[in-house]
């Protein structure tokens, strides 16, 4: 496969040439939960989940690349065996634009399991772990600002692309979407995109058993620490469906006029497997904790909205991220569009949101990560023009008090439905 890769013909399609060069078809993406028998063994071999967490920045993950290689090693092993090469979907888009195949970034590979975030190599035991011969099928990982090749000759005859082009290795969503804010040290940010995202920059590692840390794509001595949550924007467009007529101008005039609390009614939508907790199924409760089988349209939409922001704030504060009234949050992703969201989001943090004018901050991310690799400067440098960005929601008043009791409840009912499945 290096061979077609590095002799692609101008003639004709990437598709067309590079179709048997997969050994397996369909690879898994980040939202298969398949793993978790994978996940205990990973822990088991190198000494428990928070030594992995300790090493890797996490506890075992199902969606991680390292649990989803053992599971193929062990399930197909002559696919294993006849692998060239194991690339994320950053890499291997970066090695589609080079014609080789491209390293995986430091950043993005610190979602693996497989990286140790401390000395930036793969951890030796981890790799062990996980398969034969794997660190030959990964290649050296590189920092996030490395430049890793000039584009192809392909895409120069095919797409008259400038010899001259160089490529700055890819990462992924989230440390894209972290260059794309210029954060400041102590900006929390939420990204509201198909699933939700919260994510900050961290001078430090600590081992947790809740969330992760990555390698700071900016600065790959320091971290990021990050907690995904697999139902997001699918979960409150489907309720917006249901319950609002498919309108989010509903939805939101629906969560404007309910009241701060939802009258102690608590919803839970996990409409897929969720991440933390790994759990599925939709649960309702009135304000005595009881179980209640369906809610009005409107406190139905409030009660999404709570209980998902309860939950991310409950995550980031478990992940060791500190929330006050002078933490600066900042919303990214395509529901950050949405005022009315973003005041709940507000209300529940106790702290003032923000947003920019360009809500695609993976995009701009991407931009910002290029041109800090190919000139070399510094990070802070590079976003010196980056437009402020513009307060929209300040916590109601009264509203902390509702959510720290609400919170509370919710913690509860959430840890009894981890603990039922
Ligand atoms: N006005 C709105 N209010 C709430 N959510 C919205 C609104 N407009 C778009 N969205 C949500 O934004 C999501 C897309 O966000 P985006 O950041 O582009 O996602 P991704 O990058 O993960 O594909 C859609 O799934 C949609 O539900
Ligand atoms: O962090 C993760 C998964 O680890 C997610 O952010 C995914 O990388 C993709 O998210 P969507 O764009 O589908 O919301």
């Amino acid at each position: 496969s290096a061979q077609i890769l590095r002799n692609l013909s101008e003639k004709t399609t990437l598709h067309q040439q590079l179709q048997n060069c997969f050994s397996v078809p369909d690879s898994p993406i980040w939202m298969d939960a398949s793993t978790t028998k994978n996940c205990r063994e990973l822990e088991e071999k190198v000494g428990g989940p928070l030594k992995l967490a300790e090493i890797t920045g996490s506890r075992g993950f199902e969606r991680y690349t390292g649990n989803q290689i053992m599971k193929i090693s062990q399930t197909r092993p002559s696919e294993y065996k006849d692998t060239e090469r194991i690339s994320l979907v950053s890499s291997f888009a970066a090695s589609l634009l080079i014609g080789d195949y491209a390293p995986i970034d430091l950043s993005d590979g610190s979602g693996m399991n497989l990286l140790d975030i401390t000395t930036n190599k793969w951890s030796p035991e981890c790799l062990e772990a996980c398969g034969e011969n794997l660190s030959s099928k990964l290649g050296e990982p590189v920092p996030s600002k490395q430049i890793v090749g000039n584009v192809s000759q392909f895409l120069v005859g095919r797409y008259n692309f400038s010899p001259n082009c160089k490529v700055i290795a890819f990462t992924g969503d989230n440390p894209a979407s972290l260059a794309g804010v210029a954060p400041k040290l102590g900006d929390a940010i939420i990204s509201l995109g198909s699933s939700d995202t919260v994510f900050s920059w961290l001078p430090r590692q600590n081992a947790e058993l809740e969330g992760h840390i990555f390698v700071n794509p900016i600065d790959c001595d320091t971290y990021m620490s990050l907690v995904c949550f697999k139902n997001g924007s699918l979960t409150r467009e489907r309720i917006k469906d249901d319950c609002a007529e498919g309108s989010w101008e509903k939805f939101s005039e629906y969560l404007t006029k309910t009241p701060t609390g939802n009258n102690g009614n608590i919803g839970i939508y996990f409409d897929v497997m969720e991440i933390q907790p790994l759990v599925q199924g939709i649960f309702r409760f009135d304000s005595a904790d009881q179980k209640v089988s369906s809610f009005p349209p409107e406190v139905e939409v409030r009660a999404v909205i709570e209980s998902q922001m309860m939950a991310r704030k409950l995550y980031m504060e478990l992940r060791g991220m500190h929330i006050g009234p002078d933490t600066r949050i900042l919303a990214t992703g395509g529901a950050s569009l949405n005022r009315a969201i973003l005041q709940v989001i507000s209300d529940v943090f106790g702290a003032p949101v923000f947003v920019s004018d360009i809500p695609n901050s993976a995009a701009l991310g991407s931009c910002y990560r290029a041109k800090h690799g190919l000139d070399g400067c510094d990070f802070s440098d590079v976003v010196l023009n980056h437009p402020q960005p513009e307060c929209v929601a300040r916590p109601t008043e009264g509203a902390s008090q509702v959510y720290k009791e609400l919170g509370k409840r919710y913690r509860k009912l959430e840890q009894a439905l981890g603990s039922q499945q």
